[in-house]
């Protein structure tokens, strides 16, 4: 099916989402409604052709198959009553993080579809990796609407607990930022070892990608390329023992994934 879809906040996350749907053809400019309260976002959205608006008047006499809310999970309470009128005819699909589906169910309705997707910004260049977790009220042709959608931004993993969706935040919703921090970490390192700035900024890019590039393309365990590149008693065996003794990188992601995930799970409450 091809849906009408309401675009509820249109700011990082779901411009960056936006713009995959259009350009994979997933979804036509004319069927999106995008409903965004800053003026310069809302022109932003237009641009790419669909229809906008600042608030949701008049927002009964819309036809949607899906109504998807992308505003921030502290306000998601009070911004969410204006679209009962469109539930249950519609299904939700929430990308805020934190918020259960329990709160949509008591908002809407407990006879409306809700879908909770967690999605990150490479989303905005189809690379993005999405987990979402539908509950039992969402339609076959719903979910496959939304699978197609949501494939134009990335890879979609489906859950089958919704508790999960707090470790996919911890992991790949929050994840780009941390390795974002890497970049600037071996960016500023580089600098200190004597390379220009430029110079530093290229080689740190460049590494993280061409270093996830081959661990997706190449089917081998990380475990087996780090051992690759690592000479023995050479220059790669003096940084991972710095980063690998005592387990100090392992035991910060692993403290900092479990800060975020119990963030997540605060936001809901
Ligand atoms: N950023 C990420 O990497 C990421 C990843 C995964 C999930 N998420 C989730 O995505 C959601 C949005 O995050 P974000 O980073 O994109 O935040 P954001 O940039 O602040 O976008 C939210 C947008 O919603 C607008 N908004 C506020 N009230 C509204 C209303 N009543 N109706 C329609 N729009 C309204 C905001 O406008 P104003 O600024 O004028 O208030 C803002 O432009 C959050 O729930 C977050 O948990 C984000
Ligand atoms: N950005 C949102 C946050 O920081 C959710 C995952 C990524 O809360």
């Amino acid at each position: 099916m091809a849906g009408k879809v309401i675009l509820v906040g249109c700011g990082n996350m779901g411009f960056d989402m936006l713009k995959g749907w259009l350009a994979s053809g997933a979804v036509q400019p004319a069927d999106v409604l995008v409903i965004e309260p800053n003026e310069t976002l809302r022109n932003r959205a237009g641009e790419q052709g669909v229809r906008t608006s600042a608030a949701p008047d008049g927002i009964a006499g819309e036809s949607a198959d899906l109504v998807i809310i992308a505003v921030k999970p502290q306000v998601l309470r009070d911004v969410l009553p204006a679209y009962k009128p469109l539930a249950p005819k519609a299904a939700f699909l929430s990308i805020a993080a934190g918020i259960a589906i329990s709160t949509f169910s008591e908002i809407l309705g407990s006879d409306t579809p809700v879908i909770r997707c967690m999605p990150n910004t490479p989303a905005a260049i189809g690379k993005g990796m999405m987990g979402i977790y539908a509950n039992e009220l969402v339609s076959a042709d719903i979910l496959a609407f939304v699978n197609t959608l949501l494939s134009a931004s990335g890879e979609v993993v489906v859950l089958d607990d919704e508790g999960q969706i707090d470790a996919v935040t911890a992991v790949s919703g929050s994840g780009p930022a941390y390795v974002f921090h890497f970049i600037e970490c071996l960016e500023a390192a580089a600098v200190k070892a004597g390379l220009s700035e430029k110079a530093a900024r290229l080689l740190a890019m460049q590494t993280v990608y061409g270093a996830a590039n081959l661990a997706k393309e190449s089917g081998e365990e990380p475990g087996r390329l780090r051992e690759q590149v690592t000479s023995p008693n050479g220059t790669t065996a003096a940084a991972l023992a710095v980063l690998m003794g005592e387990n100090r990188l392992g035991n910060l992601v692993d403290e900092a994934v479990d800060a975020a995930r119990r963030r997540s799970i605060e936001l809901g409450k």
